[in-house]
């Protein structure tokens, strides 16, 4: 186990998020780099480590048979010890509505750099606020992942949401040798537009189909040509834990861009309110003249940062969370992005290219 003096990573850098701890822990772990976490979080309301970021780093630890010191609830600083990746069968429960999807954030980069095959069986919230839902991971990270030559199976066997949790997913993958670099930056048309809003529990299919019904008539208003096709689902008995709803809905370019607009269900908001919530965040994605949308952006730098050579993406504004992913990318490795301002084929768009020269991580066991 590496030992070495641990690098100081300031939680409280731009966004002041978890992503910050995702980022940093699972380079960390990739390279082999000991990292000392400080002000954790301090950019928001409650600082310190919650359930999902803990979780998301003991499994991390698991994983490379490292050693975490300060890893307590609340905590708002952490030191990872990282050791070597070895993969393998793992559970990691965050007791709570804690997202599985930002743990699949920080895990998936790592077990791509394992010695072997790795099945996660991740506990908690599947649908929940501030992160993506599940199936914003698998409808629109997991293709644009396969750009980088990076192939992961994310099996939903239980859905959760806020307050309870209680969803279960198994993420499994196989190890790669290094990443491909991308080009990403021919938009296209809009060819289709579908997506699912969902009752789960004691909750009425009618909060479903009031929240489609509002979505496919706003999305209609601006796309009178394309098939625009949202479903109303009451999710299984056996397949959702505790109550919940919402609403995601996807829009696809002929050359293969999807963007998403989604709206969680809560107290006070009505099915017509997360309809409409949803389908202006998917237009506002559209607008912007980019080839992913405002949450991808900032999903992919990691994987910018590892691969092994030139990528380049088209994009709308640069978010903080954004800029915060580039700046601990280049913290902790050798990679180099820019970001310039450039024409889109899109009248007011406002659109941007990420570039970045790759690190060209490689996998030290294959
Ligand atoms: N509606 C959404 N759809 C897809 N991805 C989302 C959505 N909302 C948030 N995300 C993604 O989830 C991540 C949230 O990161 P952030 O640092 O805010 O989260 P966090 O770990 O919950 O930390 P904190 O509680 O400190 O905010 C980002 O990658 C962001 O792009």
């Amino acid at each position: 186990m590496s030992e070495r003096e641990p690098m100081h990573v300031d939680g409280d850098t731009l966004e002041g998020g978890g992503q910050i701890l995702r980022v940093s822990s699972a380079l960390s772990c990739i390279l082999g780099k000991p990292i000392h976490v400080t002000k954790i979080r301090a950019g928001r309301p409650k600082p310190g480590l919650r359930p999902q970021h803990l979780m998301g780093l003991s499994t991390l630890r698991d994983l490379c048979g490292g050693r975490l010191v300060g890893a307590e609830i609340n905590s708002c600083e952490v030191t990872l010890y990282p050791g070597q990746i070895q993969g393998g069968s793992h559970r990691a429960d965050t007791q709570t509505a804690g997202s599985v999807c930002l743990m699949v954030q920080s895990t998936l980069p790592c077990i791509l750099f394992a010695a072997r095959p790795s099945a996660l069986t991740l506990r908690g919230g599947t649908n929940v606020s501030h992160a993506p839902q599940i199936d914003y991971t698998t409808t629109v990270f997991k293709p644009f992942a396969e750009k980088f030559g990076i192939k992961f199976d994310c099996d939903v066997r239980i859905r959760g949401y806020e307050p309870k949790g209680g969803g279960e997913l198994v993420l499994s993958t196989a190890p790669v040798r290094n990443l491909e670099p991308i080009t990403v930056t021919e938009r296209g048309d809009i060819t289709k537009i579908y997506g699912r809003a969902y009752v789960a529990g004691v909750l009425p299919i009618k909060m479903a189909k009031d929240a489609a019904a509002t979505a496919l008539r706003k999305l209609k208003q601006e796309f009178r040509d394309i098939n625009v096709n949202i479903s109303a689902v009451q999710e299984p008995r056996q397949g959702a834990f505790g109550n919940g709803n919402g609403i995601i809905v996807f829009a696809e370019t002929s050359t293969g861009c999807i963007f998403a607009g989604d709206a969680l269900g809560r107290r006070g908001v009505t099915p017509e309110q997360l309809g409409t919530n949803a389908a202006e965040m998917l237009l506002s994605n559209i607008r912007h003249g980019g080839c992913v949308d405002e949450h991808l952006q900032d999903q992919i730098i990691i994987f910018m940062a590892l691969a092994k050579g030139t990528s380049r993406v088209l994009t709308g504004p640069i978010t903080l969370h954004t800029q915060t992913a580039i700046h601990f990318s280049e913290a902790m490795t050798p990679a180099r992005f820019t970001v310039s301002k450039t024409e889109s084929q899109l009248p007011n768009a406002d659109a941007y290219i990420i570039e970045c020269q790759g690190m060209g991580a490689s996998n030290p066991n294959i």
